[in-house]
């Protein structure tokens, strides 16, 4: 978890020119496949700790895809929204083809 969080809080950190203090919070959501850690532990790990963070569960809808952490991270730019790069890594870039960079 601490791993794969950590991947893909860096790619969405670096493709939009974001440093961690440019965060205000993140919500994390993981498929209810996933009992391993929580989301928010794994990105504390990583050094993201004076930021407010909540994890939930995704909706269990059937044939969704498994064992998937989603963060939306709401952040200070100057990018606007049509500059935002959205991050789906591995096999997540299915889910989002029209926004997935
Ligand atoms: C199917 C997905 O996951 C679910 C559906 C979403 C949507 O329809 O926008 C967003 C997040 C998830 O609740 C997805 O991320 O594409």
């Amino acid at each position: 978890m601490t791993e794969r969080v950590g991947e893909l809080l860096t790619e969405v950190l670096e493709r939009n020119g974001l440093s961690t203090e440019d965060l205000i919070s993140i919500w994390f959501t993981a498929t209810p496949d996933l009992h391993s850690d929580f989301p928010a532990a794994a990105a504390r790990r990583l050094g993201i700790a004076d930021v407010p963070l909540i994890c939930a569960q995704e909706l269990e809808v059937a044939g969704a895809m498994p064992r998937v952490v989603r963060i939306l991270a709401h952040t200070e730019t100057e990018l606007p929204r049509s500059g935002i790069q959205h991050v789906y890594l591995g096999a997540a870039a299915a889910l989002r083809k029209d926004i997935a960079q």
